[in-house]
C-alpha cells in the first residue's frame, strides 16, 4: 500500500483505538483537544483515562493542534462524539485538501437537524467522498488484542477499497459495503436497544426476555432504516445485527450501562453527570423518534425508552411494555 498520511480526530476511547490500529499500516496523527491526553500519548504511550492499561504504538504521535493534522492529512477520520460533529467539522474546513475522504466513527445523529453523521460531512464539506466505518467494535476489547471484524461504507466501490487497507490488520478483518445509510443507521439505532436491554438486564429479566428484546429490536431497526433508505440485508450483517449483539450484551457497552442505571431508578440526568464517557443512545433517542414519525414506522421500543430517557416514565413503567403481552404476527411492529 502507499503510504497514506491518516489524521484522526478525537482522543477518547474510540478516536484513539483506531489511530492505534492504523498506526501498523501507515502515518497516523492523532488530534485530542486535551493537552495532557496529547503529552500522555507522546511521552508514554497510553491514555489511561480512556483506555486503562492499554499500550499505544509507540509510532503512534498526537498533537493538540488541530490544523497540523488536517493540513497534511490524506484521509480524515472523525472520532468525535455526534453532538460536536459539526462544530470540529467546520475546523476541518480551514485547511482540508481537494478530494480527501472523511470517514466517520461516530454512532449517532445531530439532534437539532436529525442529519447521519455522513451528511453532516456532504453539507460541510461537499466534494469530499464520505463513509463510516462501524460494527460490533468494542474499544478495549480491540486494544486488548482480541480479534473482532468492522465494515467500512462508501459510496465508491473503488475509495472504499483502498481505504479498507488503512484500517485491517491481523486480528481486525475489514469488510466493504456501499451502503452508507444502512450500515450508518446500525451502529445509531442499537445504541436505543441496548438501552432497553440494559434496563431489563437491570430489573433482572431472564435471557429469553433479553433475546426476544435484541430480536424485536432488531426488526424495528431494521423497519426505520429500510424506510431511510439502507438496504435490509445489511442490518442482518456486522453494522446491524453485529453491532446489536455486542452492545445489548457487552458490559463495557455505556449505553446498555445506561439502561441498567435507568433500572435503578435514576434520571438521566444524574446518570449523565457520573460519566466521562458518551452514551450516544440516550442524547439521539429524541431525533430517531423524529425520524420514526417523518417515516411513518413504528417503533415500540424505541418510544418507551425515550419515554423513560426523558422522564416522562421510569424503567419499571414501561418494563411491561417491553415484555408486550398482546402480540401480532411476527412480521408485524409491537
Ligand atoms: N468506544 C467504543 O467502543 C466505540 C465508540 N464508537 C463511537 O465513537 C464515537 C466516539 O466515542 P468514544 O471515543 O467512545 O467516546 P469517549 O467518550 O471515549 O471520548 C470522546 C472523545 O471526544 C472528545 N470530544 C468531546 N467533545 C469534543 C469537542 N467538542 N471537540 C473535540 N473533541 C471532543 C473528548 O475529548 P476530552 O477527553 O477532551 O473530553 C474525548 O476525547 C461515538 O459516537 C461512539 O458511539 C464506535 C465504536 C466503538
Ligand atoms: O458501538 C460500540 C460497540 O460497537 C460501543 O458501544 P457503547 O457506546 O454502548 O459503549
Amino acid at each position: 500500500m502507499n503510504e497514506l498520511n491518516i489524521g484522526v480526530l478525537g482522543g477518547g476511547s474510540w478516536g484513539t483505538t483506531v489511530a492505534s490500529l492504523v498506526a501498523r499500516n501507515t502515518p497516523v496523527t492523532l488530534w485530542a483537544r486535551n493537552p495532557d491526553t496529547v503529552a500522555e500519548i507522546n511521552d508514554r504511550h497510553s491514555n489511561e483515562t480512556y483506555l486503562p492499561g492499554a499500550k499505544l504504538p509507540d509510532n503512534l504521535r498526537a498533537t493538540a493542534d488541530i490544523m497540523d493534522v488536517v493540513c497534511h492529512a490524506d484521509v480524515i477520520v472523525m472520532g468525535v462524539p455526534s453532538q460536536n460533529f459539526r462544530e470540529v467539522l467546520m475546523e476541518v474546513r480551514r485547511c482540508i485538501r481537494a478530494w480527501v475522504p472523511v470517514i466517520s466513527l461516530t454512532k449517532g445523529l445531530e439532534l437539532d437537524t436529525r442529519m447521519r453523521m455522513t451528511e453532516i460531512i456532504n453539507d460541510v464539506l461537499p466534494g469530499h467522498p464520505a463513509g463510516v466505518l462501524t460494527g460490533p467494535n468494542l474499544a478495549r476489547e480491540i486494544m486488548a488484542g482480541q480479534a473482532a471484524a468492522g465494515v467500512i461504507a462508501m459510496d465508491d466501490p473503488v475509495i472504499v477499497r483502498g481505504l479498507q487497507n488503512v484500517f485491517k490488520s491481523g486480528l481486525f478483518r475489514v469488510y466493504t459495503n456501499t451502503d452508507v445509510i444502512g450500515c450508518e443507521l446500525g451502529g445509531v439505532l442499537k445504541n436505543i436497544i441496548a438501552i432497553a436491554v440494559g434496563m431489563g438486564d437491570g430489573l433482572g429479566a431472564g435471557d429469553n426476555t433479553r433475546a426476544a428484546l435484541i430480536t424485536r429490536g432488531l426488526a424495528e431497526v431494521t423497519r426505520l432504516g429500510v424506510a431511510m433508505g439502507g438496504r435490509a440485508e445489511t442490518f442482518a450483517g456486522l453494522a446491524g445485527m453485529g453491532d446489536m449483539i455486542a452492545t445489548c450484551t457487552s458490559s463495557q457497552s455505556r449505553n446498555r450501562h445506561v439502561g441498567m442505571e435507568l433500572a435503578k431508578g435514576r434520571s438521566m440526568q444524574a446518570i449523565i453527570d457520573d460519566m466521562f464517557m458518551v452514551a450516544e443512545g440516550a442524547k439521539s433517542a429524541p431525533a430517531v423518534m423524529a425520524l420514526a414519525e417523518q417515516h411513518d414506522v413504528e417503533m415500540p421500543i424505541a418510544r418507551d425508552v425515550y419515554r423513560v430517557v426523558t422522564g416522562e416514565t421510569n424503567a419499571r413503567g414501561v418494563y411491561r411494555g417491553l415484555l408486550r403481552v398482546s402480540a401480532g404476527a411476527e412480521s408485524e411492529p409491537g
